[in-house]
């Protein structure tokens, strides 16, 4: 998941239909024509909390804003970030532990804010594909258990102050954010980049088409419309639970959802043969391995993959062509690692130099949880081919 500060600063140029509860604080009031002269010295500042609880970790932005001047917008003056591990998910089963974790977090938010202005610091937990995946009513013991800790906390707490956010609008919200970030959002605008974020439990991809056969032949529900700049943007986004990297590798092995995790190992050809370990997902622990006395390899784990992938899948005509797309996340940190980018600068990429590494055996990381690396990421751009 990624949601960015710069949203706020184009708040009111998007007004996306799904439900988007605007959690800014209280406006400054906009001065009118006849209301002339202005104050003197204007200067507000003001802070808002986010946390992104993620399927494989939670975090929490503190963003400090800045308005200058009445009529303008605020602007972001500085951004605080920390991450602890697991995520919420993994509290499935001890949802006052899971709390426990953001009340951390919030004394790093007490630290950050000047006392004066807790009162008015909104604070907003969105939670992404690891609550989406546990059954309702264990997300919701988590949900209860955060907004109890938020109710006590000394900040402004709005109304659906935490919730899941939906797929749709993690596609949307994400390719916003790129798009913002990139200079390609303004009114008429035709040449946007589509964005590609793979999670630990979900994978989510969001372009504007540009044929209108790639609408007209999606699924109906993979089209989104946002309004913007006083008109209508046609997405194509969809977001595949299950299908994060986490996740996926769980199906891949057969084990997401199956039962007997106490005694069952469940084996693949993507591990090396010797490897055995514990990975926990979700608040499940999962004994995995390679084959022993078997193979491993591409080709091998190629066809375990393509069967949790298989009919699943759309793949719209459009992209295979020359289309630019910033991709994040998993993908990003799974290039640096393998070498195809720089850490800090990021770097391009074309879909068949995932594959080249593969092939060489460079991608078969077996950590399920990498390092994560702090702050905003540089995206890495997947050029597609
Ligand atoms: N602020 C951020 N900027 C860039 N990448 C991030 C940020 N926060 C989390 N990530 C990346 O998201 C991935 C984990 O996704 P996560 O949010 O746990 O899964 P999901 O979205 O499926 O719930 C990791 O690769 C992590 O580095």
């Amino acid at each position: 998941t990624y949601y960015n500060h710069h949203i706020y600063n184009r708040y009111r140029a998007l007004n996306h239909h799904a439900n988007m509860d605007n959690q800014l604080p209280p406006e400054v009031p906009v001065a009118k024509e006849e209301v002339a002269p202005r104050p003197v010295n204007f200067s507000r500042t003001f802070y808002g909390i986010m946390f992104d609880a993620g399927s494989t970790g939670t975090r929490i932005h503190i963003y400090k804003f800045i308005q200058k001047d009445p009529v303008e917008l605020p602007v972001l003056d500085n951004e605080m970030y920390h991450a602890v591990k697991p995520g919420l998910s993994a509290y499935a089963d001890m949802p006052a532990m899971g709390g426990e974790t953001i009340r951390q977090l919030l004394k790093v938010a007490k630290k950050t804010i000047p006392k004066e202005q807790w009162i008015q610091t909104p604070v907003v937990l969105k939670a992404t594909a690891g609550l989406r995946l546990l059954p309702q009513e264990k997300a919701k013991a988590l949900l209860d258990e955060v907004k109890e800790i938020f109710d006590d906390s000394p900040f402004f707490v709005p109304n659906n102050s935490v919730t899941i956010m939906n797929g749709t609008n993690e596609g949307v919200l994400a390719w916003v954010t790129v798009n913002f970030l990139t200079g390609h959002l303004y009114a008429k605008t035709k040449r946007t980049v589509g964005i590609l974020d793979l999670g630990g439990g979900s994978t989510q991809i969001t372009f504007l088409p540009r044929l209108k056969k790639t609408v007209l032949t999606a699924p109906e529900d993979y089209i989104a419309r946002i309004n913007m700049f006083n008109s209508t943007f046609e997405l194509y986004t969809h977001s595949y639970l299950g299908n994060g990297l986490i996740a996926a590798r769980l199906a891949t092995l057969g084990a997401l959802g199956a039962d007997g995790l106490d005694w069952k190992v469940f084996r693949s050809s993507c591990l090396p043969k010797k490897f055995r370990e514990d990975w926990s997902f979700g608040g499940l622990t999962y004994k995995v391995s390679g084959i022993p006395d078997g193979f491993a390899g591409y080709k091998l784990c190629y066809q375990e993959v393509l069967r949790v992938v298989k009919g699943i899948v759309h793949q719209p005509f459009e992209v295979k062509g020359s289309s630019i797309f910033y991709a994040f996340s998993y993908y990003y940190d799974r290039a640096v690692e393998s070498g195809l980018i720089d850490g800090s600068r990021g770097g391009t990429v074309e879909v068949r130099d995932f594959k080249k590494r593969a092939k060489e055996g460079k991608t078969l990381d077996v950590l399920p949880f990498s390092k994560e690396h702090s702050g905003q990421s540089p995206a890495a751009h997947i050029a597609q081919t």
